[in-house]
C-alpha cells in the first residue's frame, strides 16, 4: 500500500478473512480511514490491538496462530486499497473495501478496486438494491450488490462448492467500465478480475507462500523483491481465482475485446519506477525534442530546460537525451568542418557545450494535486510549488519546462507560470508529454467535466473568435435528439466542437488562456502528438481522452452527457 500512494490519497482501507475458524467466530473484518495519513492510522490501530493483548500475554507475538484468534486483522486473505474518488464524495463511508456480511459464510463478500463503472444506476435497478444517500453515487456499491446477487444465487443452487467463475461471468458481463477489481468471499475463496479491454492495469505474482495481485507491477516487485518477468500481467477479460485451499487458476471470464489499455496510466498515473513505464516516459520526452528545438530556433545557448515536479521528471530525462543527441551531432559536424584548423582552446569550447538544465521548480509536498478533490485543489496548487532564484538571465534566457499533462491548466495558471515569470525569462515554453486532453475519462481517471478542460475552453474561445458559436448550439441540439431517442451512446457529438481547428490553433489558444494578466514573458505551449504517444507506449493505445474514441458504449454517452451538463451550466460528472 505504501508503494501505491500514487493511486489514491482520499483514504485507505483493508479487509481480512481468516480461514478455518470455529463456528460463531467472526472471520471477516474491515477497517477504513480517510485521515490525511490513512495508512498510518489503519496500521496504528492494528498495532494498538496487539499492544493491548501484549499487556496480558507479553509473548504473544511469537505465536502467530494464537495471535490470529486475538487480533481481527491477522488472517490468510488480505486486501488493501487506496482510494481516489472517481464518483461520489470523499468521505470514509465511500472508502474501499465495501463489505456485505451474512450469517452464511458463502454470502459474505468484501470488494475493492481501481475502476470506474458508467452504468451503476442500471446495476442498482437490476440487483434491486436500494442504496442510501451516501451509496447511491458509488460504483463500488453497484458492483458489490451485483456480485453479491449472483453469489447468493450460486449459494442457493450449489451442489459442490461455489463456482466463482460462474458468479464472475454472470456479474461482470453486466458492467460497463474499466476495472481491476478484487473480492474476498467468506468461504476463503478470492478473485481478481480485469475488464475485457484491459483498460485498467492488473498484475499478479505467485510463489509457494503467497498469491498477490496489484494494479502495478513495480509495487509487487519491490515488496517481494522479484524480477520483471516473475510478475505477470492479468490479461483482459481474465480473472485470477484462488480457492480456500490455496489452489489457483487464471480463467477467461469475458470475451477479450480490442486491447485499449489506458495510456494515461503510463504518462502520469502509475509510478514511474516500473521498468517499462520508465522507458516509455523517457521516449515521450525524447519524441518532443525536435519540436522543442524548432520552437527555440535551435538556440541552446540562451535556453534553460527544466520540469514541473514530480512525475514529469522522467519525461524530462528523455527530452534531455533527445537534445543531447542533437547537440552532439552538431559538435561532430563542426569539428569535422574545421579540418586541421583548430587548437586546444577551440576544441575545448566545442566539446564543453552543454544543454543548460536547472532545477527551476520545486514541489514542497509529495501530494498529487491532480487527484485532489475539486474543493481543495486550487489552494493546494498555489502553495505547493516554489522556484530557484538566480538561475535565469533576465531578458536573455528562455525557459522550457516539461510537464506530463495539462488537464485543467490549474497547475500552470494558478502557480507555475506566475512563479517562473518572476525569474524574468524572455519566453516560457511549456511542453506536455501528453497530447491535448479534450474529452472526459470514465474508466478510472477523474476527468469528467467538459468545462474543466483547458483544451475545451480553448475550442469554445476559438469558436467565438471565428463567429462559429452556432456549432455549440447545433451539437447541443443533436445531443438532445440522441437523448430523446435513447441513442446517446451512438456517437461522440463533442468531436464537432473541435473539428474546425487544428491542434496547433488549440495549443495557441491554450497558451493565451494560461497566461495570467501582468506576465512579462511570452508563453507558448507544445503538446505531444497522438502518433508519437502511440509510438512511445505501443501496448497502451487507450486514448479516448485525446481522440474521443471510446472503447465501450458508455463512453459516448458520458462525453455527450458531460457536454450537455456544460451547456446547461451544471457542474456535474457525465456519469
Ligand atoms: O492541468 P492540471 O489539471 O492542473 O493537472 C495537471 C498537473 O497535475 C499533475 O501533477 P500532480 O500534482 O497531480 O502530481 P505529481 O506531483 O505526481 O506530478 C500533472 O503532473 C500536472 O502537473
Ligand atoms: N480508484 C479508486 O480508488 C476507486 C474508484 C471508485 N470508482 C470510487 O470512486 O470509489
Ligand atoms: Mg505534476
Amino acid at each position: 500500500m505504501e508503494k501505491q500512494h500514487n493511486r489514491g490519497q482520499d483514504g485507505a482501507g483493508i479487509a481480512t478473512v481468516k480461514l478455518d475458524t470455529e463456528p460463531g467466530v467472526p472471520f471477516m473484518h474491515r477497517l477504513r480511514s480517510s485521515a490525511p495519513q490513512a495508512i498510518g492510522e489503519l496500521f496504528g490501530k492494528i498495532r494498538e490491538e496487539i499492544q493491548e493483548i501484549e499487556k496480558y500475554q507479553p509473548e504473544i507475538t511469537k505465536y502467530p496462530g494464537l495471535m490470529k484468534g486475538h487480533n481481527r486483522f491477522l488472517g490468510e486473505l488480505l486486501m488493501g486499497h487506496l482510494r481516489y474518488a472517481t464518483q461520489g464524495k470523499n468521505n470514509v463511508e465511500l472508502c474501499h473495501p465495501f463489505v456485505r456480511y451474512n450469517t452464511i459464510p458463502a454470502r459474505n463478500l468484501a470488494m475493492a478496486g481501481n475502476f470506474n463503472l458508467v452504468n451503476a444506476d442500471e446495476l442498482f435497478k437490476f440487483s434491486k438494491a436500494e442504496p442510501g444517500e451516501v451509496h447511491k453515487n458509488s460504483d463500488l456499491a453497484a458492483m458489490l450488490e451485483t456480485v453479491h446477487h449472483f453469489l447468493t444465487k450460486e449459494d442457493e443452487e450449489r451442489r459442490n462448492g461455489l463456482d466463482v467463475k460462474r458468479i464472475l461471468q454472470q456479474s461482470f458481463s453486466m458492467f460497463d467500465g474499466g476495472y481491476h477489481a478484487c473480492g474476498l468471499i467468506g468461504t476463503g475463496d478470492a478473485f481478481v478480475i480485469r475488464d475485457a479491454h484491459g483498460i485498467r492495469p492488473s498484475y499478479y505474482y505467485v510463489n509457494d507462500d503467497v498469491i498477490v495481485a496489484a494494479s502495478e507491477r513495480a509495487a509487487i516487485r519491490t515488496t517481494f523483491n522479484v524480477g520483471e518477468n516473475e510478475v505477470l500481467e492479468l490479461m483482459p477479460g481474465h480473472a485470477l481465482i484462488v480457492k480456500n485451499n490455496g489452489e489457483y487458476k487464471i480463467e477467461q471470464i469475458l470475451e477479450p475485446k480490442e486491447r485499449k489499455a489506458c495510456s494515461f496510466e503510463r504518462i502520469y498515473f502509475s509510478r514511474g519506477n516500473d521498468e517499462k513505464i520508465y522507458k516509455e516516459r523517457t521516449s515521450l520526452g525524447r519524441n518532443l525534442s525536435g519540436t522543442v528545438l524548432k520552437a527555440i530556433d535551435n538556440d541552446l545557448r540562451n535556453t534553460i530546460f527544466s520540469f514541473i515536479p514530480n512525475t514529469a521528471e522522467v519525461a524530462f530525462y528523455g527530452l534531455l537525451k533527445g537534445l543531447e543527441d542533437y547537440l552532439n551531432k552538431i559538435k561532430v559536424e563542426r569539428i569535422l568542418s574545421w579540418g586541421e584548423n583548430f587548437d586546444e582552446e577551440k576544441l575545448n569550447e566545442m566539446v564543453n557545450r552543454r544543454i543548460r538544465i536547472d532545477k527551476i521548480a520545486i514541489k514542497d509536498v509529495k501530494m498529487r494535486t491532480f487527484i485532489t478533490e475539486d474543493s481543495s485543489r486550487n489552494e493546494m496548487v498555489q502553495h505547493v510549488y516554489d522556484i530557484t532564484y538566480g538561475t535565469v538571465r533576465p531578458g536573455i534566457d528562455s525557459l522550457v519546462v516539461i510537464d506530463d499533462s495539462i488537464v485543467r491548466g490549474t497547475t500552470l495558471k494558478e502557480s507555475i507560470i506566475k512563479m517562473l515569470d518572476r525569474l524574468g525569462p524572455k519566453k516560457i515554453i511549456v511542453v506536455s508529454s501528453a497530447p491535448q486532453i479534450r474529452y472526459p475519462d470514465c474508466y478510472g481517471i477523474d476527468m469528467s467535466k467538459m468545462g474543466d478542460f483547458v483544451a475545451f475552453q480553448a475550442a469554445i474561445a476559438l469558436l467565438k473568435d471565428h463567429g462559429k458559436e452556432h456549432i455549440l448550439q447545433e451539437a447541443y441540439g443533436l445531443c438532445k435528439e440522441l437523448d430523446r431517442t435513447n441513442t446517446l451512446h451512438a456517437q461522440n457529438v463533442v468531436k464537432h466542437v473541435y473539428k474546425p481547428f487544428t491542434p496547433a490553433q488549440i495549443s495557441a489558444k491554450i497558451a493565451e488562456i494560461l497566461t495570467p494578466a501582468g506576465i512579462g514573458a511570452e508563453v507558448e505551449v507544445i503538446y505531444q502528438s497522438i502518433e508519437s504517444l502511440h509510438e512511445a507506449c505501443p501496448n497502451n493505445l487507450g486514448d479516448w481522452y485525446f481522440t474521443g474514441d471510446y472503447p465501450t458504449p458508455g463512453g459516448n454517452r458520458v462525453v455527450n452527457k458531460a457536454f450537455m451538463n456544460f451547456m446547461e451550466g451544471k457542474n456535474e460528472r457525465g456519469y
